[in-house]
């Protein structure tokens, strides 16, 4: 659908360039979560690809038709009209006409939650009600793209929860969904691929559903067994001893087996814990730390 290559950009007069090198290649019905702290490149990579800016190296090329929906970090949209007026000018905006305009206007007023809202200006809403406006003018669009940028940013749990599932839903129905946030529960619920800029380069692009390493832990009363010790210095498998607490990270089932068969004749532990690496252990990972 949209391919980067060696994407580079430098604002005006910075010493810096804000992204370099990038090189990606975006499908239908993917729902990428792009991460990254303060200053990283995010709503630069986001402006490129919306068309705002200009790529200064490399390329970017689109198959097919390069219809983009964006939801802005800045909030856009006419603080004295109506939160109606507003719906109803950008769907203007769009050329939204008849039975589309109707069904882009009930979709996206349901997923900001707005119904109880459309009379009020878009000055008197609060922060968060704001967002949600900023979010659903977005989703107004028809596109096979969609950039959102920290757009729950404020939002309560419940309406931010029904947000997600409407960008889930935009994925599932093959749409294309970019979704940048600082807050990884959220990726890590809507995501199945995460993108982490820091300081302009894209230092890890994944899947997360292929996440080689599995994390295995356990916490026993008083003492880690001590043939579970021998077992993983025996097998030059890396683990991590905190006082009663066993960490390991497991890439081959058969090692999750061979613990198993092992601690079934061991002293229970009081905590087991066995899954996928959390978002923000693969976050912290990569980058060195920084959240
Ligand atoms: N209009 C601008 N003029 C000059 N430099 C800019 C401009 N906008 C952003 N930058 C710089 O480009 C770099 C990337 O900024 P960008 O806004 O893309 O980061 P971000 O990852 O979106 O950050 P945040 O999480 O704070 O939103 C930063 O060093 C920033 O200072």
């Amino acid at each position: 659908m949209l391919d980067l290559q060696q994407l580079g950009y430098r604002y005006p007069g910075s010493p810096a360039p804000a992204l370099q090198d990038i090189s990606l290649h975006i499908q239908p019905g993917e729902c990428i979560g792009l991460l990254g702290s303060n200053g990283a490149g995010k709503t630069t990579l986001l402006s490129l690809i919306a068309g705002l800016i200009q790529p200064q190296q490399g390329s970017l090329r689109w198959q097919g038709h390069n219809a983009i929906g964006l939801v802005p970090q800045s909030l856009a949209f006419h603080a004295r009209l109506r939160v109606s007026e507003n719906l109803q000018l950008f769907a203007d905006l769009y050329r939204l006409r008849g039975s589309e305009r109707q069904h882009q206007l009930e979709q996206a007023i349901d997923a900001a939650q707005l119904e109880s809202l459309l009379k009020r200006t878009a000055a008197q809403l609060s922060g968060g009600q704001q967002r949600r406006l900023n979010f659903a003018l977005g989703l107004l669009q028809p596109a096979q793209l969609y950039l959102l940028d920290e757009a729950t940013v404020g939002v309560d749990s419940a309406n931010r929860q029904r947000m997600l599932q409407a960008v889930r839903s935009l994925a599932d129905n093959g749409k294309a969904v970019i979704y940048t946030s600082h807050y990884l529960p959220e990726i890590e619920q809507l995501a199945d691929r995460v993108l982490l800029l820091s300081e302009g380069r894209l230092l890890l692009d994944q899947r997360l559903q292929e996440q080689p390493a599995q994390q295995f832990s356990a916490r026993w009363a008083d003492t880690i067994p001590q043939a579970l010790v021998q077992l993983c210095h025996d097998r030059h498998w890396s683990c991590s001893q905190q006082g009663n607490q066993l960490k390991l990270e497991l890439s081959d089932p058969q090692q999750l087996q061979e613990l198993l068969q092992l601690l079934a004749s061991q002293p229970a532990p009081v905590q087991l814990d066995y899954g996928p690496a959390s978002l923000e252990q693969l976050y912290l990972h990569s980058s060195g730390g920084q959240l």
